[in-house]
């Protein structure tokens, strides 16, 4: 089953903007076994090449080229991802009761439904309502060293569970700005698809349970690192089940911003600085 689904097919079977044979020619383009020099090869130099919009088949070849497993990490790099903690299986029953299917998408301004993206179910848990909720928060509060619970208002956590089919277009977090940081734990591990493709710096982020991934979306400038620029890639089979802490730039007081341009917040490793 998963043979037949494998590789290129499957992208048929998705229903993407591409017919599978442009598809093979501009990934053909962009193979770098064969065009190694090619800008697409050179992880973070990509989005400095190509800018947040990119080409619309730069960004497409990329990400569906990483769901269907072409790595740009090294062993070294794919060791560093770290773990944090268990699952939370009351977030996901709680999903159950109070989700919603993901309907809308925009592409190109327009609202319309993507089949596909329907197969996220979604709710939004209230920290101050639900224990899971404030236990996942404090614990990532306690990982990045970021303000993340707020005593007034409902920083509400997101959590998503993809159907098979299901999975989330290539998008940044940013959120106008909003949102500086972004904390997500994979509630379960998926038994094939659903990994999180950082498509400029060629990261591929593989769900595994009680782990979870954090990146910063802005630069101390406050422009948008186009090396975050990620999506969710189509779950083949199981279920994919994961919480999205994303950490409002308003909340931190401790964060120190300059103008230099495209300086990176550190990243603390268990809320410490590598530096004091
Ligand atoms: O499901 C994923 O791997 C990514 C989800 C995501 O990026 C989001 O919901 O903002
Ligand atoms: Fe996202």
């Amino acid at each position: 089953m998963i043979e037949t689904l494998g590789k290129i097919s499957y992208l048929d079977c998705l229903r993407t903007p591409f017919e599978s044979e442009h598809y093979m020619e501009i990934s053909a383009k962009y193979d770098c076994t064969v065009y190694p020099h090619n800008p697409i090869c050179h992880g973070y130099t990509d989005a400095k090449f190509f800018g947040q919009t990119g080409t619309t088949d730069y960004l497409q070849v990329k990400f569906w080229s990483m769901c269907k497993g072409k790595t740009f990490q090294t062993e070294q790099e794919k060791s560093k991802l770290f773990c944090c903690d268990r699952l939370m299986n009351s977030l996901i029953n709680f999903t159950y009761e109070t989700g919603r299917r993901e309907v809308f998408m925009k592409h190109d301004g327009e609202l319309y439904a993507d089949p596909l993206q329907r197969q996220v179910l979604y709710t939004w848990a209230d920290p101050h309502e639900n224990k899971a909720a404030m236990y996942t928060s404090e614990l990532a509060e306690r990982i990045t060293g970021l303000k993340i619970v707020n005593k007034t208002m409902g920083p509400l956590l997101r959590i998503s569970g993809y159907a098979p089919g299901g999975y989330r277009a290539h998008h940044h977090d940013t959120m106008h700005n909003l949102h500086v940081a972004t904390f997500m734990f994979y509630f379960s591990e998926v038994d094939k698809g659903g990994e999180t493709p950082f498509i400029n710096s060629g990261v591929n982020v593989v769900p595994r349970k009680g782990s979870a991934v954090f990146w910063y979306n802005l630069f101390t400038d406050g422009i948008t690192d186009q090396s975050t620029f990620h999506g969710g890639c189509p779950v083949i089979m199981g279920e994919k089940w994961a919480s999205i802490r994303w950490i409002m730039y308003d909340w931190q007081d401790q964060l120190q911003c300059d103008l230099k341009p495209e300086t990176r917040f550190e990243i603390l490793v268990n809320g410490k600085s590598k530096y004091k």
